[in-house]
């Protein structure tokens, strides 16, 4: 603590020469690129992939793609999605085809609408003929992983390809190895950056800690409400909420979802309760899916899927959240011992998992209001959330 109670902010990894920084670098740089529709190559100990996401490639990235490639390219994705597009299951027999499953592209089929319509299913069909399943390429799973942390659809053209042809075309080049490793290394490079008073409306003393990754991504928020580290320092544990931004619910007032009131109500709870509170407010909109694709779910929603198929139609898991995030805020901040507030099992656990210790369980349940009542449901029912009898 300083002198004036304040937390002390840190350095920026660079500056200080953390190690962890090229890394996340490269992999920060490799996801903005297949976000602007251009290729990047994929290196690993089985030789390199060439990669673009079908969401964004045009006809420049397509070309720049073929010129690289050593065969015709694939398109790979998520099983979910190449199940849709198949209309039959997919099983696999290895790990990359656990991640991703390839489909022979004829040279029709790479025309951007048709890439587009094959990876999202909110798109239009575009595609006469279902397309044939062929053998996975190497580093396919990191393919998927990078399009997954661009929040972008998990579907890419991709195709085995020539290191210095790349090089030849400017091509950023990352290591597969570095992608996989990337959320865990981006949590825990997290450094607490700024801090101030924030009065709210509900809690007159909130201060708000901002926490940003060494790759320069998006700030995680810590909103510290009384006094939760003189708690901890005193072997107490404050009450946590670890609240997944949302933008339609928080800003919004969206009817679909529980988070404007959660969020509201765990400030509330946070100012009754003499230990104190932190609220993370982490930026893994849509359970980490984005705001994009989370808005995609909500029309394959409309269609009938509840949220948890609407997000694995997408080719994204039921919940991509990293709470090693969390887990690195609140050790910052002095926090180790919680009371979590929550009705999620998955949370618990990931919190543990992360070194955190859950000494309790704050049930956290508001009523539905006559949209969000299916939502409800499906989170009690399917992902097991713990509502009271
Ligand atoms: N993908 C997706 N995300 C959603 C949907 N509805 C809400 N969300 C996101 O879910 C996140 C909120 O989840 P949390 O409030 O952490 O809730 P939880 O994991 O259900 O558990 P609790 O702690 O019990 O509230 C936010 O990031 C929302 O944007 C949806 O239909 N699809
Ligand atoms: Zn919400």
């Amino acid at each position: 603590m300083m002198p004036n109670g304040s937390l002390a902010t840190e350095p920026m990894s660079d500056v200080t020469g953390d190690p962890r920084v090229p890394a996340l670098r490269h992999v920060h740089r490799a996801m903005a690129e297949l976000r602007r529709g251009t290729p990047v190559l994929l290196r690993g100990p089985e030789g390199c992939l060439i990669v673009a996401a079908a969401e964004t490639v045009g006809a420049l990235g397509l070309a720049e793609l073929s010129d690289v490639a050593r065969c015709a390219p694939v398109l790979l994705l998520a099983p979910a999605r190449a199940a849709a597009v198949l209309h039959r299951p997919v099983p696999h027999a290895t790990e990359d085809e656990a991640a991703a499953v390839a489909l022979r592209l004829p040279p029709g089929l790479t025309a951007p609408e048709v890439l587009r319509s094959l990876a999202d299913p909110t798109a239009e069909r575009l595609l006469p003929d279902l397309p044939e399943r062929v053998a996975v390429p190497p580093l396919a799973q990191a393919a998927i992983a990078l399009a997954k942390l661009g929040r972008l659809l998990p579907a890419l053209v991709a195709a085995p390809a020539i290191e210095a042809a790349a090089g030849r075309l400017s091509l950023l080049s990352v290591d597969a190895a570095e992608v996989l490793a990337y959320p865990a290394t981006a949590a825990t490079s997290l450094k607490r950056v700024a801090e101030a008073r924030v009065p709210l409306e509900d809690a007159p003393e909130a201060r708000i800690v901002a926490f940003r990754a060494a790759d320069g991504g998006i700030e995680h928020l810590a909103i510290l409400i009384g006094t939760p580290e003189k708690t901890a320092a005193e072997g107490g544990a404050p009450l946590v909420r670890v609240h997944s931004e949302c933008f339609t619910g928080d800003l919004l007032g969206s009817l679909r979802c529980d988070c404007g009131p959660q969020l509201r109500g765990a400030i509330g709870r946070m100012v009754q309760d003499p230990a104190g509170g932190v609220l993370l407010y982490l930026a893994q909109e849509g359970r980490g899916i984005g705001l994009v694709n989370k808005l995609r779910a909500y029309t394959l929603q409309d269609e009938g899927l509840d949220t948890l198929d609407a997000n694995r139609a997408l080719g994204y898991g039921a919940d991509e959240r990293n709470f090693l995030v969390a887990a690195t805020m609140l050790r910052a901040i002095g926090v180790e011992s919680i009371r979590l507030l929550t009705n999620n099992p998955d949370k618990v656990a990931g919190l543990t998992a992360c070194g955190i210790e859950v000494l309790g369980r704050e049930a956290h349940v508001f009523d539905p209001n006559g949209v969000n009542d299916g939502y409800l449901k499906t989170k009690a029912r399917r992902f097991g959330h713990l509502l009271p009898e």
